[in-house]
């Protein structure tokens, strides 16, 4: 089995996919060694490529390539330079524009970058031509997110989806360019693949995504198996954008021990745990993190993994208000929600790190006149007393503001979530007491 690492170099003709499940068997798995990237001996380098639309203001462009630059930095790499090129829409056969290619292949070869990021999806032929043209790793958004949940995924489940959706985005890449599955065959003097080769290529991975597919389907059947035996308990699952505090708001309510960090898709596996409120219990699960422009095709994959969230009750819908762009957080959320089909649950918008909340200046003066948002395309930041009544009143429903980390407010959350808990337990055991169901 050829699994050895090979995206340390590029070979002259080759691509050089570098995805990191252990598990893909082909032998183009590159960054095998446990982590993304890291064939390499020194940190890998990466420049960022945006084509923002002419509309977008430059505070939310350089969010968004924060947000790259995270990504990037969760994967394992650095980034050390960005481009962006201000279009109507990506050049379709190179993404950016003929002057703006060359300015990259430039500085890429200058300072030896070993890979160049893109904060939208290529298409394969798109990506062949940046392949040629830039002679280094070509990287996109649903490969980079690819790979980290590649690096985070543990259960079997996750690990199978993972290698699923690594297949089916490789499947229409492979091409003229690719070589790797030849080495797995061997030869002396290995010719160039032909046409013939490719074919045996393609059979092999469509073999593969099959297998992948059967696997699932068993894995599926054993996990709806468990979660019937689940009992009915209510069922309420945190949900929000990626790093917001979802596991650790998940730690200090189910006293569980569920990895959380500051990096981006810590949580990949769902955990659920059986917690208990005003004497009912409930089980609360623990989901993955959702993300802007995460590819449908991707979210696709995912489906059993999310089912902790389409069989939920209630959402727990946690927002990072720290978070300069929290509120186009929150609405991509919804949109992924309606994506999965679990658009109509009830919600319980939870604010958290509000320690790190910082209302404008202005607001702190009681009398000062609530701004408009800024030129420069922020928002506003009003106190946070203003912030609640304004989505209460939006969403006819109580919101909370917590600090997860800070443990601020959380009797407030406690009892909200106890309040709607004992609500949808009675519903659905009108003729009980809640002893009665438990004993
Ligand atoms: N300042 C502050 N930081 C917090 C708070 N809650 C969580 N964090 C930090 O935010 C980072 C992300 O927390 P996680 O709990 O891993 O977030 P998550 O939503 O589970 O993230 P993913 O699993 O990646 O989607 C960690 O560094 C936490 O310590 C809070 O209330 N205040
Ligand atoms: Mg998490």
């Amino acid at each position: 089995m050829a699994n050895k690492p090979t995206s340390g170099g590029r070979k002259p003709g080759g691509s050089t996919r570098h995805f990191t499940t252990d598990n893909a068997k082909p032998g183009y798995v590159a960054a095998k060694n446990n982590g993304a990237y890291n064939t390499a001996k020194e940190q890998e380098t990466a420049v960022l490529v945006a084509v923002p639309p002419r509309r977008q203001s430059d505070a939310q462009t350089t969010e968004y390539l924060d947000e790259l630059a995270f990504l990037i930095e969760t994967a394992g790499a650095t980034a050390t330079k960005r481009f962006v090129q201000r279009l109507d829409k990506p050049d379709i056969r190179t993404y950016v524009g003929e002057g703006k290619l060359a300015e990259i292949k430039a500085y890429v070869q200058h300072e030896g970058t070993s890979m160049v990021v893109f904060d939208d999806d290529l298409s394969p032929s798109q990506l062949r031509n940046l392949e040629a043209e830039l002679l280094v790793k070509i990287v996109d958004r649903s490969l980079l997110i690819l790979d980290i949940f590649a690096l985070r995924a543990k259960s079997a489940t996750s690990r199978t989806q993972v290698e699923l959706a690594q297949y089916q985005y490789l499947l229409p890449r492979l091409t003229g360019l690719w070589t790797h599955l030849d080495k797995q065959r061997g030869g002396v003097g290995m010719k160039g693949p032909g046409e013939t080769e490719i074919e045996t290529d393609r059979r092999i991975v469509r073999d593969r995504i099959a297998f992948l597919k059967d696997k699932l389907e068993d894995l599926d059947r054993q996990s709806h198996t468990q979660r019937k035996a689940r009992g009915g308990l209510v069922r309420v699952a945190l949900v929000g954008y990626t790093n917001v505090g979802k596991s650790t708001l998940m730690n200090v309510l189910g006293k569980a021990d569920v990895f959380a960090e500051n990096k981006l898709f810590a949580t990949v596996d769902a955990t659920t745990r059986k917690v208990v409120l005003d004497q009912t219990p409930f089980l609360l699960s623990d989901t993955v993190g959702f993300i802007r422009k995460l590819p449908t095709r991707l979210i696709e994959s995912f489906k059993s993994t999310l089912d902790e969230i389409r069989e939920a009750d209630l959402l727990l819908h946690v927002v990072d208000i720290a978070h300069a762009g929290f509120e186009e957080q929150i609405q991509v959320v919804n949109d992924t929600l309606a994506d999965i089909g679990a658009a109509d649950k009830p919600v319980l918008l939870v604010f958290n790190k509000i320690d790190q909340y910082k209302p404008d200046d202005s607001q702190h003066d009681p009398f000062g006149e609530v701004r408009e948002a800024e030129d420069d395309g922020t928002a506003p930041r009003p106190p946070l007393a203003q912030l609640q009544a304004t989505y209460m009143a939006k969403l006819h429903d109580p919101v909370v503001f917590i600090s997860a980390q800070e443990r601020t407010n959380l009797e407030e959350l406690r009892e909200l979530l106890a309040r709607r808990v004992v609500a949808l337990h009675q519903q659905r055991y009108p003729y009980q007491t809640v002893n009665e169901q438990n004993g």
